[in-house]
């Protein structure tokens, strides 16, 4: 909460991390949105079965976007889907550790996902791996949805996943982690509007 009020005037979203919402559930959900109602909350929900069960109370408590695993049963990101349709919110599909990503990211946006997640997770990021190449190709597609990018941007690399066509820029450790999140937030901001 402390973190989100600094960054607040600089960001469109605020995300809860996985493991965030394991940590704190349904109520942070619902006093993020009540303390900014004017941004968008994403619970990083990383769904893996029973979609539409698990995200359906995320969404009725403020959420306006959760997340699903790429790596999941179809019928697990249609249901995600469904939730979203039925709160007008909107379910992202995380391409995190998806083999055949372009296969998942064509069907799910055939399903009616709204966003596209390309993601490098943490532990990835450490072995050296970077989301760049799959933004590209995942944008290159084409598709009907907004694309997401995640995995360790930072000032130097944000520019560039704008322009690759990223609609939205995951921010987390080099804001989070800079020592002073406001300023970072607001240096990062201004990167993304002059891109
Ligand atoms: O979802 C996540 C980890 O699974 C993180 O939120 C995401 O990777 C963004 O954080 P960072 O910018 O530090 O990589």
């Amino acid at each position: 909460m402390a973190l989100a009020e600094q960054v607040a005037p600089y960001v469109d979203i605020l995300e809860i991390g996985t493991p965030c919402i394991k940590y704190n559930g349904l109520k942070l959900v619902k006093a993020l949105k009540a303390a900014h109602p004017d941004k968008k909350i994403l619970v990083d929900l990383k769904t893996m079965d029973a979609g539409e069960y698990e995200a359906s109370p995320f969404f009725e408590a403020g959420g306006d976007i959760t997340t699903v695993l790429g790596a999941s049963d179809m019928a697990t990101i249609n249901g995600v889907i469904k939730a979203a349709n039925a709160n007008n919110a909107e379910a992202q599909v995380d391409l995190i550790g998806v083999e055949d990503k372009v296969a998942v990211a064509k069907e799910a946006a055939q399903n009616g996902a709204h966003i596209i997640g390309v993601h490098t997770g943490l532990d990835a990021q450490a072995a050296g791996q970077t989301p760049f190449e799959d933004l590209k190709t995942i944008t290159g597609l084409g598709l009907n949805v907004k694309v997401s990018v995640a995995g360790g941007i930072n000032k130097d690399t944000i520019q560039s996943t704008v322009q690759a066509g990223a609609a939205i820029v995951v921010v987390g450790a080099a804001i989070y982690g800079a020592p002073s999140p406001a300023e970072s937030a607001k240096e990062l901001r201004a990167l993304v509007d002059a891109a």
